[in-house]
């Protein structure tokens, strides 16, 4: 895989460098503002070199999952203010993803300058199954630029057009963060210390169901919290109320608990409320017993008890998704909990996940007591999976 060192050594002094970022930060849905900038500051050093080089950075970024047309309340433009606040420097955001406006400020750039496009999934075709449709998408993004770096770490498991197939169209290789993920990930895939042990939660349910089973004959524990519980517990036959619920996925998870034996922890007990609401009322109840009227929003305390006496025994560790809806005070104790059990481990720990890290950070905890925080929870996921992720294989084509 050519790294940007390679290309930093050969030189990209006035060339135009399409640099695909993961910029997918939470925003708050009231005043739209960023409540956690990790991912943007992960982005600083691959684009500070390359402005330092004399490249012409024009940026390629995604927020959240707006549905391939353009959606006010998916605009980067807070992304665009905050990348300008963090560089010193105005980047100026394109008012399209690869139409003539971005087409005319690419070549207004200055040697230095940065330019960010708007949210790449304001194109359908960004994210389609139909290799032209993405084709013809890479084929715009490519008249942009001279080279391509891709440093998206929590978007390398996607194949998407602005990831994969420009990819192929222009010289490339991977930026420093990209370098920096697996660096630390390869060491989990390499003879882990045991007890080897994996938390999942946050709300991406079908996506990361899918990993689990190629994930279990790897790991010696698996603890899931978060959303995911949810469809397990149904597995099991417990109600769950309002709860998150793939009933799609009810006989999938049954299989799972049956192959996985005692190796799939799940909790005992959640936070149940009746709205998503921070003045929500709420009561801790047993998994056997979710109201109907109710939903699980966070782990209980006996669960954060049991999750934690694993974690304490374990030697490495990987943890991704909140065990609930952090965002919200009266569902942070389940989160807080496992991060600090996570933080105490004994032996190698990372967190990954956009979200995951943004709770580390609100929550108060020190990241320096992890020995690693992935910008990628879904990528990461399926890099210990073993899975061939896309956007890292087109870079060693
Ligand atoms: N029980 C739950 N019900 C609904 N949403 C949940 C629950 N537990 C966690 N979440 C939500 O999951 C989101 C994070 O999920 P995800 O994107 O999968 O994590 P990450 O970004 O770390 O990979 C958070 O916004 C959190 O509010
Ligand atoms: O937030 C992300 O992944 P993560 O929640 O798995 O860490 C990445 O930006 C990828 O986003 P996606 O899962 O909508 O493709």
């Amino acid at each position: 895989m050519r790294s940007l060192d390679d290309l930093l050594a050969e030189g990209v002094s006035g060339r135009r460098v399409l640099l695909r970022a993961d910029l997918n930060v939470p925003l708050d849905k009231q005043t739209n503002q960023i409540t956690d900038d990790g991912r943007i500051r992960a982005s600083l050093p691959t684009v500070q070199a390359l402005r330092e080089a004399g490249a012409r950075v024009i940026v390629a970024a995604h927020l959240g999952r707006p549905k391939g047309t353009p959606d006010p309340q998916f605009s980067l433009a807070p992304v665009a203010a905050r990348l300008g606040e963090l560089l010193g420097t105005t980047v100026p955001l394109a008012a399209d993803v690869a139409g003539d406006d971005a087409r005319a400020k690419s070549a207004a750039l200055g040697d230095g300058d940065v330019l960010l496009l708007e949210n790449v999934r304001f194109e359908a075709a960004e994210t389609s199954k139909d290799d032209a449709e993405r084709g013809e998408l890479a084929d715009r993004f490519a008249v942009l630029a001279d080279l391509y770096v891709d440093d998206a770490f929590g978007a390398v498991h996607r194949k998407h057009a602005s990831v994969f197939d420009v990819a192929q169209r222009l010289p490339h290789a991977a930026g420093w963060l990209v370098a920096r993920e697996l660096e630390v990930l390869t060491r989990l895939t390499t003879d882990p210390e045991r007890p080897y042990v994996v938390v999942l939660g946050g709300s991406k349910v079908s996506d990361k169901l899918a990993v689990i089973e190629a994930l279990l004959p790897k790991v010696d524990r698996l603890l899931v919290g978060g959303g995911m519980c949810f469809t397990f517990l149904a597995a099991q036959g417990h109600g769950v109320g309002g709860s998150l619920l793939e009933a799609d996925q009810v006989e999938t998870c049954r299989r799972l608990l049956a192959a996985a034996g005692d190796r799939i922890v799940l909790p005992v007990d959640v936070v149940a409320a009746t709205a998503f609401s921070a003045d929500a009322e709420t009561s801790v109840v047993p998994v056997e017993q979710i109201p109907d009227g109710l939903m699980g929003l966070d782990v209980g305390p006996r669960t954060v008890e049991v999750f934690g006496a694993e974690l304490g025994a374990a030697h490495t560790v990987f943890w991704n998704g909140p065990m609930g809806v952090f965002e919200l005070a009266p569902f942070q104790a389940g989160t807080r909990g496992v991060a600090q059990a996570v933080a105490a481990v004994a032996g190698l720990s990372v967190v990954g996940g956009g979200d995951s890290a943004a709770a580390v950070r609100q929550l108060g905890l020190d990241e320096a007591s992890y020995g690693h925080i992935s910008t990628g929870g879904g990528a990461s996921l399926e890099y210990l999976e073993g899975r061939e992720l896309p956007g890292l294989a087109v870079l060693t084509d």
